[in-house]
Protein backbone atom coordinates (compact mmCIF):
# COMPACT_ATOMS: atom_id res chain seq x y z
CA UNK A 1 0.00 0.00 0.00
CA UNK A 2 1.22 3.59 -0.63
CA UNK A 3 1.94 5.66 2.71
CA UNK A 4 0.45 8.91 2.51
CA UNK A 5 3.81 10.43 3.84
CA UNK A 6 5.82 8.75 1.07
CA UNK A 7 4.13 11.32 -1.00
CA UNK A 8 3.21 14.31 2.11
CA UNK A 9 6.61 16.69 1.56
CA UNK A 10 5.97 18.59 -1.30
CA UNK A 11 8.91 18.83 -4.21
CA UNK A 12 9.49 21.93 -6.14
CA UNK A 13 6.80 21.21 -9.22
CA UNK A 14 4.68 18.31 -9.52
CA UNK A 15 3.62 15.50 -7.11
CA UNK A 16 5.26 15.60 -3.38
CA UNK A 17 7.25 12.13 -3.45
CA UNK A 18 10.54 10.53 -1.58
CA UNK A 19 12.45 9.85 -4.85
CA UNK A 20 10.06 6.60 -5.80
CA UNK A 21 10.18 4.88 -2.02
CA UNK A 22 6.64 4.69 -1.81
CA UNK A 23 6.32 3.23 -5.23
CA UNK A 24 3.54 0.37 -4.83
CA UNK A 25 6.04 -2.33 -4.79
CA UNK A 26 4.86 -5.77 -6.56
CA UNK A 27 1.49 -3.78 -7.45
CA UNK A 28 3.24 -2.93 -11.17
CA UNK A 29 3.91 -5.21 -13.69
CA UNK A 30 6.50 -5.36 -16.74
CA UNK A 31 8.63 -1.75 -16.31
CA UNK A 32 10.88 -0.33 -14.50
CA UNK A 33 11.36 3.08 -12.96
CA UNK A 34 13.72 3.98 -15.46
CA UNK A 35 11.10 3.07 -18.51
CA UNK A 36 9.09 6.12 -16.97
CA UNK A 37 11.68 8.58 -18.06
CA UNK A 38 12.23 7.75 -21.54
CA UNK A 39 9.22 6.38 -23.21
CA UNK A 40 5.41 5.94 -22.84
CA UNK A 41 4.82 4.24 -19.71
CA UNK A 42 2.38 0.91 -19.73
CA UNK A 43 1.16 -0.51 -16.58
CA UNK A 44 -1.09 -3.23 -16.36
CA UNK A 45 -2.13 -3.64 -13.03
CA UNK A 46 -3.19 -6.67 -10.96
CA UNK A 47 -6.77 -5.55 -10.30
CA UNK A 48 -9.01 -7.11 -7.92
CA UNK A 49 -12.19 -7.96 -10.33
CA UNK A 50 -14.49 -5.25 -8.57
CA UNK A 51 -12.62 -2.26 -9.28
CA UNK A 52 -13.82 -0.50 -12.70
CA UNK A 53 -11.07 -1.36 -15.62
CA UNK A 54 -10.55 2.46 -16.36
CA UNK A 55 -8.23 3.21 -18.02
CA UNK A 56 -6.04 6.55 -17.71
CA UNK A 57 -3.72 8.86 -19.27
CA UNK A 58 -0.76 10.92 -17.62
CA UNK A 59 0.72 13.39 -20.10
CA UNK A 60 3.36 15.07 -18.52
CA UNK A 61 6.98 16.16 -19.53
CA UNK A 62 8.37 15.83 -15.91
CA UNK A 63 9.91 12.30 -15.58
CA UNK A 64 9.63 11.57 -11.82
CA UNK A 65 5.76 13.74 -11.54
CA UNK A 66 4.46 11.46 -14.55
CA UNK A 67 6.06 8.57 -12.99
CA UNK A 68 4.62 9.27 -9.27
CA UNK A 69 0.79 10.00 -11.08
CA UNK A 70 0.74 6.62 -13.08
CA UNK A 71 2.09 4.90 -10.16
CA UNK A 72 -0.83 5.95 -7.58
CA UNK A 73 -3.51 5.86 -10.26
CA UNK A 74 -1.75 1.90 -10.49
CA UNK A 75 -2.13 1.58 -6.77
CA UNK A 76 -5.76 2.83 -7.11
CA UNK A 77 -6.89 0.45 -9.77
CA UNK A 78 -6.65 1.81 -12.92
CA UNK A 79 -4.87 0.88 -15.70
CA UNK A 80 -2.17 3.43 -16.82
CA UNK A 81 -0.56 4.57 -19.72
CA UNK A 82 1.77 7.48 -19.63
CA UNK A 83 2.84 10.13 -22.01
CA UNK A 84 5.33 12.35 -22.36
CA UNK A 85 4.57 14.83 -25.36
CA UNK A 86 1.31 15.97 -27.27
CA UNK A 87 2.32 13.73 -30.29
CA UNK A 88 3.15 10.92 -28.02
CA UNK A 89 -0.77 11.73 -26.40
CA UNK A 90 -1.92 12.10 -29.84
CA UNK A 91 -0.47 8.53 -30.94
CA UNK A 92 -2.35 6.82 -27.59
CA UNK A 93 -5.37 8.12 -28.06
CA UNK A 94 -5.64 7.09 -30.90
CA UNK A 95 -4.95 3.10 -30.28
CA UNK A 96 -6.84 3.20 -26.87
CA UNK A 97 -9.92 4.32 -25.58
CA UNK A 98 -9.07 6.78 -22.54
CA UNK A 99 -11.46 7.35 -19.67
CA UNK A 100 -9.37 9.37 -17.76
CA UNK A 101 -6.54 11.74 -18.73
CA UNK A 102 -4.63 13.63 -16.09
CA UNK A 103 -2.94 16.76 -18.22
CA UNK A 104 -0.16 18.92 -17.60
CA UNK A 105 -1.33 21.81 -19.08
CA UNK A 106 2.37 23.03 -19.46
CA UNK A 107 4.00 20.47 -22.37
CA UNK A 108 6.78 21.63 -23.96
CA UNK A 109 5.64 23.66 -27.42
CA UNK A 110 2.34 24.79 -25.26
CA UNK A 111 -0.10 21.93 -26.59
CA UNK A 112 -1.91 21.39 -23.20
CA UNK A 113 -5.17 23.13 -23.50
CA UNK A 114 -5.17 22.12 -27.10
CA UNK A 115 -4.85 18.56 -26.57
CA UNK A 116 -8.06 19.42 -24.04
CA UNK A 117 -9.99 20.87 -26.92
CA UNK A 118 -9.34 17.59 -29.35
CA UNK A 119 -9.95 15.20 -26.43
CA UNK A 120 -12.95 16.99 -25.71
CA UNK A 121 -14.20 17.14 -29.48
CA UNK A 122 -13.35 13.55 -30.34
CA UNK A 123 -14.12 11.52 -27.13
CA UNK A 124 -16.61 14.01 -24.93
CA UNK A 125 -17.16 11.04 -22.30
CA UNK A 126 -13.34 11.18 -21.64
CA UNK A 127 -12.72 13.15 -18.01
CA UNK A 128 -9.87 15.46 -17.76
CA UNK A 129 -8.36 16.64 -15.07
CA UNK A 130 -5.79 19.53 -15.31
CA UNK A 131 -2.65 19.73 -13.56
CA UNK A 132 -1.10 23.25 -13.73
CA UNK A 133 1.06 25.31 -11.67
CA UNK A 134 0.09 29.00 -10.30
CA UNK A 135 1.92 31.00 -12.78
CA UNK A 136 -0.81 29.21 -15.70
CA UNK A 137 -4.13 30.22 -12.99
CA UNK A 138 -5.77 31.25 -16.36
CA UNK A 139 -5.03 28.42 -18.62
CA UNK A 140 -6.69 26.15 -15.22
CA UNK A 141 -9.74 28.29 -16.17
CA UNK A 142 -9.80 28.09 -19.41
CA UNK A 143 -8.92 24.53 -19.31
CA UNK A 144 -12.35 24.22 -17.05
CA UNK A 145 -14.36 26.18 -19.37
CA UNK A 146 -13.13 23.72 -22.68
CA UNK A 147 -14.35 20.94 -20.10
CA UNK A 148 -12.07 19.29 -17.56
CA UNK A 149 -14.02 18.09 -14.63
CA UNK A 150 -11.15 19.25 -12.14
CA UNK A 151 -7.61 20.96 -11.52
CA UNK A 152 -4.88 20.07 -9.39
CA UNK A 153 -2.25 23.02 -8.77
CA UNK A 154 1.46 21.82 -8.67
CA UNK A 155 2.57 20.98 -6.24
CA UNK A 156 0.26 19.04 -4.95
CA UNK A 157 0.34 16.09 -2.19
CA UNK A 158 -0.80 12.20 -2.65
CA UNK A 159 -3.96 12.63 -0.86
CA UNK A 160 -4.89 15.52 -3.59
CA UNK A 161 -4.49 13.38 -6.38
CA UNK A 162 -5.70 10.03 -5.10
CA UNK A 163 -9.20 12.55 -4.01
CA UNK A 164 -9.09 14.05 -7.91
CA UNK A 165 -8.84 10.68 -9.19
CA UNK A 166 -11.25 9.19 -6.89
CA UNK A 167 -13.99 11.79 -7.64
CA UNK A 168 -13.10 11.44 -12.06
CA UNK A 169 -13.49 7.80 -11.13
CA UNK A 170 -16.49 7.50 -9.51
CA UNK A 171 -17.82 10.29 -12.34
CA UNK A 172 -16.67 8.12 -15.06
CA UNK A 173 -18.34 4.37 -13.49
CA UNK A 174 -21.39 6.28 -13.44
CA UNK A 175 -21.30 8.11 -16.92
CA UNK A 176 -20.33 4.68 -18.39
CA UNK A 177 -23.44 3.33 -16.50
CA UNK A 178 -25.97 5.08 -17.76
CA UNK A 179 -24.37 5.09 -21.51
CA UNK A 180 -24.46 1.18 -20.97
CA UNK A 181 -28.54 1.95 -20.06
CA UNK A 182 -28.84 3.95 -23.11
CA UNK A 183 -27.41 1.45 -25.29
CA UNK A 184 -29.90 -1.39 -23.80
CA UNK A 185 -32.18 1.34 -24.63
CA UNK A 186 -32.03 0.97 -28.50
CA UNK A 187 -31.83 -2.71 -28.48
CA UNK A 188 -34.95 -3.35 -25.78
CA UNK A 189 -38.00 -0.71 -25.71
CA UNK A 190 -40.37 -0.88 -22.92
CA UNK A 191 -43.96 -1.92 -23.87
CA UNK A 192 -45.45 -0.23 -26.71
CA UNK A 193 -44.32 3.47 -26.33
CA UNK A 194 -43.81 2.69 -22.87
CA UNK A 195 -40.00 3.41 -21.62
CA UNK A 196 -38.16 2.49 -19.11
CA UNK A 197 -36.12 -0.45 -17.56
CA UNK A 198 -35.98 -0.05 -14.17
CA UNK A 199 -37.74 -3.07 -11.79
CA UNK A 200 -40.45 -0.91 -11.00
CA UNK A 201 -41.23 -0.78 -14.38
CA UNK A 202 -40.53 -4.25 -15.65
CA UNK A 203 -43.23 -4.75 -12.74
CA UNK A 204 -45.88 -2.81 -14.36
CA UNK A 205 -44.72 -4.43 -17.87
CA UNK A 206 -45.60 -7.77 -16.26
CA UNK A 207 -49.25 -6.97 -14.83
CA UNK A 208 -49.94 -4.74 -18.02
CA UNK A 209 -49.34 -7.79 -20.28
CA UNK A 210 -52.05 -9.56 -18.04
CA UNK A 211 -53.90 -6.89 -17.85
CA UNK A 212 -54.39 -6.11 -21.45
CA UNK A 213 -56.04 -9.11 -22.30
CA UNK A 214 -58.62 -9.23 -20.24
CA UNK A 215 -61.78 -6.94 -19.98
CA UNK A 216 -61.71 -5.63 -16.97
CA UNK A 217 -62.22 -1.81 -15.60
CA UNK A 218 -58.75 -0.92 -14.74
CA UNK A 219 -58.26 2.10 -12.27
CA UNK A 220 -54.86 3.42 -13.07
CA UNK A 221 -52.80 5.78 -10.56
CA UNK A 222 -49.75 7.99 -10.20
CA UNK A 223 -48.79 11.73 -9.74
CA UNK A 224 -49.16 13.59 -13.27
CA UNK A 225 -46.99 13.44 -15.64
CA UNK A 226 -46.10 9.77 -14.98
CA UNK A 227 -47.56 8.38 -17.95
CA UNK A 228 -50.80 7.03 -17.23
CA UNK A 229 -52.75 7.87 -20.23
CA UNK A 230 -49.80 6.33 -22.13
CA UNK A 231 -50.15 3.04 -19.74
CA UNK A 232 -54.02 3.58 -20.24
CA UNK A 233 -53.11 3.11 -24.01
CA UNK A 234 -50.90 0.59 -24.06
CA UNK A 235 -53.44 -1.45 -22.04
CA UNK A 236 -55.55 -0.73 -25.11
CA UNK A 237 -53.70 -1.31 -28.02
CA UNK A 238 -51.87 -4.54 -26.75
CA UNK A 239 -55.46 -5.86 -25.97
CA UNK A 240 -57.89 -8.13 -28.17
CA UNK A 241 -59.15 -4.99 -28.99
CA UNK A 242 -56.87 -2.88 -30.22
CA UNK A 243 -58.00 -2.29 -33.56
CA UNK A 244 -61.33 -0.33 -31.82
CA UNK A 245 -61.27 2.64 -30.91
CA UNK A 246 -59.31 4.40 -27.83
CA UNK A 247 -61.30 7.39 -26.50
CA UNK A 248 -59.55 9.39 -24.12
CA UNK A 249 -62.11 11.82 -21.81
CA UNK A 250 -60.68 14.38 -19.51
CA UNK A 251 -63.02 14.59 -16.83
CA UNK A 252 -60.89 17.69 -15.44
CA UNK A 253 -61.53 19.45 -18.30
CA UNK A 254 -64.87 19.95 -19.20
CA UNK A 255 -67.86 21.40 -17.55
CA UNK A 256 -70.63 18.71 -15.87
CA UNK A 257 -73.14 19.55 -18.45
CA UNK A 258 -70.33 18.80 -21.11
CA UNK A 259 -69.13 15.65 -19.35
CA UNK A 260 -72.89 14.24 -19.32
CA UNK A 261 -73.44 14.64 -22.99
CA UNK A 262 -70.21 13.92 -24.47
CA UNK A 263 -70.03 10.49 -22.45
CA UNK A 264 -73.94 9.04 -22.72
CA UNK A 265 -74.87 11.39 -26.07
CA UNK A 266 -78.38 13.83 -26.53
CA UNK A 267 -81.05 13.57 -28.62
CA UNK A 268 -82.40 16.46 -30.98
CA UNK A 269 -83.87 19.13 -28.89
CA UNK A 270 -82.60 17.99 -25.57
CA UNK A 271 -81.17 21.60 -24.68
CA UNK A 272 -80.19 24.53 -26.88
CA UNK A 273 -78.55 24.08 -29.53
CA UNK A 274 -79.01 20.42 -29.30
CA UNK A 275 -79.76 20.44 -33.21
CA UNK A 276 -79.44 16.90 -33.98
CA UNK A 277 -78.74 13.86 -31.57
CA UNK A 278 -75.43 13.05 -30.79
CA UNK A 279 -74.23 9.69 -29.57
CA UNK A 280 -71.89 9.39 -26.45
CA UNK A 281 -68.51 8.17 -26.18
CA UNK A 282 -69.62 5.15 -24.35
CA UNK A 283 -71.46 4.33 -27.05
CA UNK A 284 -69.12 5.65 -29.92
CA UNK A 285 -66.61 3.19 -28.65
CA UNK A 286 -68.12 0.54 -30.01
CA UNK A 287 -66.19 -2.73 -28.06
CA UNK A 288 -63.10 0.00 -27.80
CA UNK A 289 -61.73 1.74 -24.96
CA UNK A 290 -63.08 4.75 -23.20
CA UNK A 291 -59.88 6.36 -20.79
CA UNK A 292 -62.00 8.38 -18.21
CA UNK A 293 -58.85 10.86 -17.29
CA UNK A 294 -59.20 12.88 -13.59
CA UNK A 295 -61.49 10.60 -12.54
CA UNK A 296 -61.44 12.27 -9.19
CA UNK A 297 -62.96 15.55 -10.77
CA UNK A 298 -66.24 13.84 -11.79
CA UNK A 299 -69.24 15.49 -10.07
CA UNK A 300 -71.25 12.87 -7.36
CA UNK A 301 -74.05 13.31 -9.60
CA UNK A 302 -72.54 11.92 -12.60
CA UNK A 303 -70.78 9.69 -10.69
CA UNK A 304 -73.92 7.67 -10.06
CA UNK A 305 -74.85 7.85 -13.71
CA UNK A 306 -71.77 6.36 -14.51
CA UNK A 307 -71.75 3.79 -12.35
CA UNK A 308 -75.63 2.69 -13.81
CA UNK A 309 -74.40 2.98 -16.80
CA UNK A 310 -71.18 0.49 -16.11
CA UNK A 311 -73.62 -1.71 -14.19
CA UNK A 312 -76.65 -2.05 -16.40
CA UNK A 313 -74.13 -1.86 -19.75
CA UNK A 314 -76.37 0.72 -21.24
CA UNK A 315 -76.25 4.63 -20.86
CA UNK A 316 -79.62 6.76 -21.28
CA UNK A 317 -78.62 10.12 -23.65
CA UNK A 318 -79.35 12.91 -22.18
CA UNK A 319 -83.43 13.77 -23.04
CA UNK A 320 -84.01 10.08 -24.50
CA UNK A 321 -86.34 7.71 -22.87
CA UNK A 322 -84.91 4.71 -24.51
CA UNK A 323 -81.38 3.30 -23.10
CA UNK A 324 -78.34 2.67 -25.63
CA UNK A 325 -76.37 -0.14 -25.20
CA UNK A 326 -72.62 -0.04 -24.26
CA UNK A 327 -69.83 -2.69 -25.11
CA UNK A 328 -67.08 -0.58 -23.99
CA UNK A 329 -64.15 -1.45 -21.71
CA UNK A 330 -63.65 1.52 -19.47
CA UNK A 331 -59.95 2.56 -17.82
CA UNK A 332 -59.61 5.64 -15.82
CA UNK A 333 -56.64 7.36 -14.31
CA UNK A 334 -56.64 9.66 -11.12
CA UNK A 335 -53.30 11.55 -9.71
CA UNK A 336 -56.15 11.86 -6.48
CA UNK A 337 -56.26 10.07 -3.27
CA UNK A 338 -59.44 8.47 -3.90
CA UNK A 339 -59.86 6.33 -0.81
CA UNK A 340 -59.42 9.96 1.19
CA UNK A 341 -62.09 11.26 -1.26
CA UNK A 342 -64.59 8.45 -0.24
CA UNK A 343 -63.91 8.36 3.21
CA UNK A 344 -64.73 12.13 3.00
CA UNK A 345 -68.12 12.05 1.13
CA UNK A 346 -66.55 13.31 -2.32
CA UNK A 347 -66.57 10.26 -4.36
CA UNK A 348 -68.72 7.17 -4.62
CA UNK A 349 -67.73 4.18 -2.51
CA UNK A 350 -69.59 1.79 -5.25
CA UNK A 351 -68.18 3.34 -7.79
CA UNK A 352 -64.50 2.97 -6.70
CA UNK A 353 -65.18 -0.39 -5.97
CA UNK A 354 -66.43 -0.97 -9.99
CA UNK A 355 -63.24 0.97 -11.06
CA UNK A 356 -60.51 -0.47 -9.26
CA UNK A 357 -61.16 -3.95 -10.45
CA UNK A 358 -57.55 -4.09 -11.01
CA UNK A 359 -55.75 -1.22 -9.46
CA UNK A 360 -52.43 0.02 -11.27
CA UNK A 361 -49.64 2.24 -9.46
CA UNK A 362 -47.12 3.89 -11.30
CA UNK A 363 -44.07 5.36 -9.21
CA UNK A 364 -42.97 8.82 -9.62
CA UNK A 365 -39.99 9.41 -11.15
CA UNK A 366 -37.90 10.36 -8.97
CA UNK A 367 -38.45 6.54 -7.42
CA UNK A 368 -37.46 5.42 -10.38
CA UNK A 369 -34.06 7.26 -11.06
CA UNK A 370 -32.50 4.03 -13.41
CA UNK A 371 -35.20 5.16 -15.86
CA UNK A 372 -34.28 8.77 -16.02
CA UNK A 373 -31.18 8.77 -18.22
CA UNK A 374 -33.11 5.83 -20.81
CA UNK A 375 -36.17 8.59 -20.98
CA UNK A 376 -33.75 11.34 -21.99
CA UNK A 377 -32.28 9.41 -24.53
CA UNK A 378 -35.31 8.62 -25.80
CA UNK A 379 -36.77 12.06 -26.05
CA UNK A 380 -33.66 13.01 -27.60
CA UNK A 381 -33.64 10.48 -30.35
CA UNK A 382 -37.48 11.42 -30.74
CA UNK A 383 -36.52 14.96 -31.32
CA UNK A 384 -33.65 14.05 -33.51
CA UNK A 385 -35.78 12.11 -35.51
CA UNK A 386 -38.04 14.94 -36.05
CA UNK A 387 -35.36 18.12 -36.66
CA UNK A 388 -32.60 16.12 -37.92
CA UNK A 389 -30.54 17.68 -35.48
CA UNK A 390 -28.54 15.33 -33.65
CA UNK A 391 -27.51 16.50 -30.04
CA UNK A 392 -26.05 14.36 -27.52
CA UNK A 393 -25.61 15.24 -23.17
CA UNK A 394 -22.83 15.68 -21.36
CA UNK A 395 -21.88 13.67 -18.48
CA UNK A 396 -22.63 16.74 -15.66
CA UNK A 397 -25.92 17.07 -17.72
CA UNK A 398 -27.09 13.62 -17.77
CA UNK A 399 -25.85 13.12 -13.82
CA UNK A 400 -27.60 16.91 -12.73
CA UNK A 401 -31.07 14.65 -14.65
CA UNK A 402 -30.87 11.83 -12.92
CA UNK A 403 -30.06 13.39 -9.23
CA UNK A 404 -33.31 16.13 -9.45
CA UNK A 405 -36.41 14.56 -8.35
CA UNK A 406 -38.69 15.60 -11.41
CA UNK A 407 -42.28 16.69 -9.25
CA UNK A 408 -43.54 16.96 -12.49
CA UNK A 409 -42.67 13.81 -13.81
CA UNK A 410 -41.65 12.25 -17.67
CA UNK A 411 -43.28 15.21 -18.63
CA UNK A 412 -41.25 17.75 -16.85
CA UNK A 413 -38.44 15.74 -17.93
CA UNK A 414 -39.55 15.64 -21.84
CA UNK A 415 -40.48 19.55 -21.98
CA UNK A 416 -36.71 20.63 -19.88
CA UNK A 417 -35.27 17.75 -22.79
CA UNK A 418 -36.85 20.19 -25.73
CA UNK A 419 -36.23 23.20 -24.52
CA UNK A 420 -32.68 22.25 -24.05
CA UNK A 421 -32.39 20.90 -28.06
CA UNK A 422 -34.16 24.39 -28.52
CA UNK A 423 -31.28 26.73 -26.38
CA UNK A 424 -28.68 24.86 -27.18
CA UNK A 425 -25.94 26.49 -29.21
CA UNK A 426 -24.04 23.16 -29.85
CA UNK A 427 -24.17 19.27 -30.39
CA UNK A 428 -23.67 19.06 -26.76
CA UNK A 429 -26.59 19.44 -23.87
CA UNK A 430 -24.71 20.95 -20.96
CA UNK A 431 -26.20 22.00 -17.61
CA UNK A 432 -26.24 25.27 -18.58
CA UNK A 433 -28.95 24.13 -21.00
CA UNK A 434 -31.64 22.59 -18.81
CA UNK A 435 -34.22 24.73 -16.69
CA UNK A 436 -33.77 27.05 -13.91
CA UNK A 437 -35.22 24.86 -11.58
CA UNK A 438 -32.55 22.24 -12.09
CA UNK A 439 -29.90 25.36 -11.63
CA UNK A 440 -31.59 25.96 -8.50
CA UNK A 441 -31.80 22.03 -7.47
CA UNK A 442 -28.44 22.26 -8.08
CA UNK A 443 -27.23 24.89 -6.28
CA UNK A 444 -29.26 24.16 -3.29
CA UNK A 445 -28.82 20.60 -3.13
CA UNK A 446 -25.45 19.55 -4.52
CA UNK A 447 -24.10 22.64 -3.58
CA UNK A 448 -21.23 24.42 -5.71
CA UNK A 449 -18.27 22.49 -4.97
CA UNK A 450 -16.32 24.97 -3.24
CA UNK A 451 -18.60 27.24 -1.18
CA UNK A 452 -19.86 27.22 1.77
CA UNK A 453 -23.65 26.76 2.69
CA UNK A 454 -24.25 30.34 3.08
CA UNK A 455 -21.90 31.43 -0.04
CA UNK A 456 -24.35 28.89 -1.54
CA UNK A 457 -27.41 30.77 -0.63
CA UNK A 458 -25.41 34.47 -1.52
CA UNK A 459 -24.98 32.99 -4.78
CA UNK A 460 -28.35 32.20 -5.10
CA UNK A 461 -29.63 35.43 -3.80
CA UNK A 462 -27.69 36.89 -7.45
CA UNK A 463 -30.20 35.04 -9.18
CA UNK A 464 -32.05 37.85 -11.37
CA UNK A 465 -35.65 37.71 -9.69
CA UNK A 466 -38.46 37.56 -11.73
CA UNK A 467 -38.49 41.15 -13.19
CA UNK A 468 -34.74 40.40 -14.47
CA UNK A 469 -33.37 43.46 -12.86
CA UNK A 470 -29.67 42.94 -10.69
CA UNK A 471 -28.68 46.06 -8.92
CA UNK A 472 -24.65 46.15 -9.91
CA UNK A 473 -23.41 45.46 -6.28
CA UNK A 474 -25.31 42.10 -6.50
CA UNK A 475 -24.03 41.45 -10.38
CA UNK A 476 -20.31 42.43 -8.10
CA UNK A 477 -21.27 39.85 -5.60
CA UNK A 478 -22.58 37.46 -7.69
CA UNK A 479 -19.24 37.80 -9.72
CA UNK A 480 -17.29 37.05 -6.73
CA UNK A 481 -18.83 33.78 -5.80
CA UNK A 482 -19.31 32.54 -8.86
CA UNK A 483 -15.61 32.83 -9.63
CA UNK A 484 -14.97 31.10 -6.10
CA UNK A 485 -17.90 28.46 -6.95
CA UNK A 486 -15.85 27.68 -10.73
CA UNK A 487 -12.37 27.83 -8.92
CA UNK A 488 -13.80 25.36 -5.84
CA UNK A 489 -13.38 27.36 -2.99
CA UNK A 490 -10.15 28.92 -4.12
CA UNK A 491 -10.52 32.10 -2.76
CA UNK A 492 -6.66 33.23 -3.68
CA UNK A 493 -6.89 32.32 -7.27
CA UNK A 494 -10.33 34.07 -7.58
CA UNK A 495 -8.88 37.05 -6.52
CA UNK A 496 -6.32 37.09 -8.81
CA UNK A 497 -8.75 36.43 -12.20
CA UNK A 498 -11.00 38.76 -10.83
CA UNK A 499 -8.32 41.37 -10.92
CA UNK A 500 -8.59 42.44 -7.36
CA UNK A 501 -6.25 42.14 -4.47
CA UNK A 502 -6.99 39.29 -1.44
CA UNK A 503 -7.77 42.04 0.87
CA UNK A 504 -10.52 43.54 -1.27
CA UNK A 505 -12.07 40.07 -2.16
CA UNK A 506 -11.93 39.28 1.85
CA UNK A 507 -13.20 42.51 2.63
CA UNK A 508 -16.23 42.04 0.45
CA UNK A 509 -16.72 38.12 1.35
CA UNK A 510 -16.92 39.96 5.59
CA UNK A 511 -19.24 43.00 3.79
CA UNK A 512 -21.61 39.93 2.05
CA UNK A 513 -21.68 38.30 5.94
CA UNK A 514 -19.73 35.60 4.68
CA UNK A 515 -16.24 35.66 5.10
CA UNK A 516 -15.09 33.06 7.50
CA UNK A 517 -13.10 33.45 11.18
CA UNK A 518 -9.67 33.50 10.62
CA UNK A 519 -10.00 33.83 7.13
CA UNK A 520 -9.36 37.67 6.35
CA UNK A 521 -6.19 38.95 5.22
N1 LIG B 1 -42.71 5.50 -19.48
C1 LIG B 1 -42.79 6.46 -20.41
N2 LIG B 1 -42.16 6.30 -21.59
C2 LIG B 1 -42.23 7.25 -22.54
N3 LIG B 1 -42.88 8.40 -22.41
C3 LIG B 1 -43.55 8.61 -21.27
C4 LIG B 1 -43.54 7.64 -20.22
N4 LIG B 1 -44.28 8.12 -19.21
C5 LIG B 1 -44.73 9.32 -19.59
N5 LIG B 1 -44.32 9.61 -20.84
C6 LIG B 1 -44.59 10.85 -21.58
O1 LIG B 1 -44.79 11.89 -20.62
C7 LIG B 1 -45.85 12.73 -20.95
C8 LIG B 1 -46.92 12.66 -19.86
O2 LIG B 1 -47.51 11.38 -19.88
P1 LIG B 1 -49.09 11.17 -19.61
O3 LIG B 1 -49.89 12.26 -20.23
O4 LIG B 1 -49.41 9.78 -19.97
O5 LIG B 1 -49.07 11.38 -18.03
P2 LIG B 1 -50.29 11.43 -17.03
O6 LIG B 1 -49.86 10.72 -15.82
O7 LIG B 1 -51.53 10.95 -17.73
O8 LIG B 1 -50.38 12.99 -16.75
P3 LIG B 1 -51.63 13.81 -16.12
O9 LIG B 1 -51.95 13.21 -14.78
O10 LIG B 1 -51.09 15.19 -15.97
O11 LIG B 1 -52.74 13.67 -17.11
C9 LIG B 1 -46.38 12.24 -22.28
O12 LIG B 1 -45.79 12.99 -23.33
C10 LIG B 1 -45.92 10.80 -22.35
O13 LIG B 1 -45.71 10.38 -23.68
Amino acid sequence: MLSATGFGEKREQGVASSSGAARPSGVLVGHSTADFQHRPEVMEVQRASEVPALQVLVVDDDGPVRKACCEIAAGMGFLVSGAESVPEARAILKHQTVDLLLLDLKLPGGGGLMLLEEVKALHPETGVVVMTAFATVSSAVEAMRIGAGDYLTKPFALEELTAVLDRAGQRRSFDLESRKLRERLRTTKGMGNLIGRSPEMEKLYRILSKVATSTHPVLVLGESGTGKELVARSIHFNGPNAAKPFVPVDCGSLVPTLIESELFGYVKGAFTGANRAKEGLLAAAEGGTVFLDEIGELPLDLQAKLLRALQEKEVRPVGATQAVPISARVLAATNRDLIGMVEQGRFRKDLYFRLNVVNIKIPPLRERRADIAVLAQHFLERLQKDSGVVHTFSDEALRLMTEYDWPGNVRELEHAIERACALSSGPVLHMGDLPTQLQEFRLQTIGPPGLTERETDAVLAGVPGPSGIVSIAEMEKHAILVTIQQLKGDKLMAAKLLGIGKTTLYRKLKEYGIAEGGEEE
